[in-house]
């Protein structure tokens, strides 16, 4: 008997990957690419490889590229390389195969020297024709005849031989027949205008024929930012035209990308207004000549938002749709070049031309404090010119340092609107933190500039700098201070006497982080249940309160100081603390807008009563 072991065991037979053929086309032509219109991209692509491959053996050679669309049909033109019959069976007709990496540095050498690499670029145009047909000639076996391969999109093709005089030259033409339906992709001043997107700064010369007998040129090289120009001015003036052409935009500025080492070449347009940070502008990379994506986001450094570059690189890798670039390290490297250009930039502005500079940050601080929290050293340098909002108006830091030694700050933007004005009075300078990135940056403060001191503006820091009312004055009110602080206990808050300016606030609600959190701490402690309450309770401790600081100078506040009716001056108290808890703008907890309920009804109710008492005595 053999066991169920041995039964099961047989030889390993030896199998391939099945491929369905028009399956796999239809992938590749429909969806790997997000628009038709790249088939455009691939065949100028193959025909410059074509050239790049035959200068390689015969620098001499000619380089002609010669596209065009033609009642309805597309061909292209190159005095190429060519391919003899057997190559048309390898690699025309074996997806996946390419001629460009099996040199013997491979892969590597592919993307130094080549456009293309995967060997699935030509099968792009299916997404618009139904039939390709490649006349080709080999300039590398001089002796082999002209080959025509004809392709369907359902994965056949047929292969043969033409007289010689089909084709004297060696080099390609590529035909497509086009698939009903999509005729406005090969209409002739799409495939221009394409071609032109695509391929304006490709290596070798490359012209359109529309069929009226014309030619125009698809290539314009040098590139904007490599041409000679006789002024800077002229310069300028170029890269501000190719801007507004571009993007449709006129530059604040432009940055100059030139690094050999990261292989880049290119420019950067400053927006000239301001831009989201969260919004990162489509950057136009073109990989050796030919345009790849216009929104490579990951380009440049997120921060630097405020720009939106063209740059040109042998560097970088691009994804198999080539519509987008590989996120490798070189790209990293890449990123980092760039943003490196761009700080450097600023620091020349800085250095040199502080007026341009104050244009660029008055429209984009932002974008430069968002920088600056990374880097202590860019920071340091913009010090003088980053606008901050300060109890003494819209200035630069290191000013406001200068006039007060120690900087306070707020941390939220209603906090300063109510306190900066009376701080600013008693001479307390202080930072709205409130806005995007300006905490962070007056944390780094006392990095860059040591001797400055940085600190969070308390409750107590402005009561102590109010200025204290006489003794005897405070004696004088000890009975309405009383009934106030007896009023307010309930509420969590002190009750102070001070005389301060401006005169017409009647009082100031002040309570800093610690006191907000012992707020939230007893709100939360009334409404938890017994044990969670009690775990709260517990926590209840030397956390400092709000205060409620009358100002003396006021004359309502004296008025409600000689209330005779005990009744009202509680009632007179809880709309002040109502009042100055609304100036606040800090979020009403249920108890403060049952308060304010109160003291609110509480006061028509004295002020009808009176006035009823009024008429009443004048009825008499
Ligand atoms: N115009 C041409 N002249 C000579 N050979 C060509 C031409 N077009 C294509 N070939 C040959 O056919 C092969 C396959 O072309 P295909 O466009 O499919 O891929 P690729 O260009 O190698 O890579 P990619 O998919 O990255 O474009 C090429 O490697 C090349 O050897």
């Amino acid at each position: 008997m053999t066991s169920t072991t041995e039964a099961a065991q047989t030889p390993p037979e030896s199998n391939s990957f099945q491929v369905d053929l028009r399956g796999l086309v239809d992938l590749l032509s429909h969806h790997l690419y997000s628009s038709p219109r790249v088939y455009v991209r691939e065949l100028l692509q193959n025909a410059v490889d074509a050239v790049t491959a035959r200068r390689a053996t015969d620098p001499g050679c000619p380089d002609r590229i010669r596209l065009s669309a033609e009642a309805g049909r597309v061909s292209i033109e190159d005095s190429g390389i060519g391919l003899t019959a057997d190559e048309v069976h390898t690699l025309l007709a074996t997806i996946g195969r390419s001629s460009k990496r099996g040199g013997e540095h491979g892969l590597e050498s592919a993307r130094r020297e080549f456009l293309g690499q995967f060997g699935i670029g030509l099968l792009a145009c299916f997404v618009v024709a139904r039939e390709i047909r490649v006349v080709t000639r080999s300039a590398r076996t001089p002796g082999a005849p002209p080959v025509e391969w004809l392709a369907r999109d359902d994965g056949s093709y047929t292969v043969r031989t033409l007289p010689d005089e089909a084709r004297p030259a060696p080099g390609t033409t590529v035909f497509l027949e086009p698939r009903p339906g999509s005729g406005e992709w090969l209409a002739p001043a799409r495939v221009e205008e394409l071609a032109r997107d695509f391929g304006s700064l490709l290596p070798y010369d490359i012209v359109f024929a529309d069929g009226g007998g014309a030619e125009r040129p698809v290539t314009d090289r040098p590139a904007v930012w490599d041409r000679e120009h006789p002024t800077p001015s002229a310069r300028r003036e170029a890269l501000a035209g190719h801007c507004a052409a571009l993007f449709g935009f006129t530059p604040l500025d432009t940055i100059d990308f030139d690094l050999p080492v990261a292989g880049v070449r290119g420019v950067a347009y400053v927006l000239p207004d301001p831009a989201s940070p969260a919004h990162r502008g489509g950057h136009r990379a073109y990989l050796k000549g030919m345009l790849l994506t216009d929104r490579a986001d990951n380009l440049l450094p997120e921060w630097a938002f405020f720009v939106r570059a063209v740059v040109d690189t042998d560097a970088l890798r691009p994804t198999a749709s080539r519509e987008s670039l590989y996120d490798d390290e070189t790209l990293d490297a890449v990123r980092e070049a760039l943003g490196a250009a761009v700080r450097r930039w600023l620091a020349e502005l800085a250095a040199g031309d502080p007026q341009r500079l104050a244009a660029f940050l008055s429209v984009h601080h932002l974008g430069v404090k968002s920088l600056a929290r990374h880097d202590p050293e860019l920071f340091g340098l913009m010090l003088p010119w980053l606008p901050f909002e300060t109890s003494d108006g819209r200035l630069g830091l290191e000013e406001f340092a200068a006039a007060h030694g120690e900087i306070h700050f707020t941390r939220t933007v209603e906090e300063f609107r109510q306190i900066a004005p009376i701080a600013a009075a008693h001479g307390l300078g202080v930072v709205n933190a409130g806005y995007t990135y300006d905490a962070d940056l007056l944390a780094l403060l006392p990095t860059v500039r040591p001797a400055v001191k940085v600190t969070e503006l308390d409750a107590g820091a402005v009561t102590e700098r109010l200025d204290p009312v006489p003794t005897e004055a405070e004696l004088a009110l000890a009975a309405f201070l009383a009934t106030a602080r007896t009023r307010l206990d309930a509420e969590g808050c002190d009750v102070v006497l001070r005389a301060f300016q401006p005169v017409a606030v009647p009082a100031l609600y002040l309570d800093d982080r610690q006191a907000r959190h012992e707020r939230d701490r007893s709100a939360a402690e009334s409404n938890a249940d017994s044990l969670w309450s009690d775990i709260l309770g517990s926590l209840r401790g030397s956390a400092p309160r709000a205060r409620l600081v009358l100002n003396h100078n006021n004359p309502l506040i004296r008025r409600i100081a000689a209330l005779p009716d005990p009744e009202l001056t509680a009632t007179a108290v809880e709309s002040l603390y109502g009042q100055a808890l609304l100036m606040s703008q800090r979020p009403l907890r249920p108890a403060d807008s049952t308060l304010l309920n109160r003291a609110f009804l509480g006061l028509l109710e004295w002020a009808t009563h009176s006035a009823a008492g009024d008429s009443a005595q004048e009825g008499r």
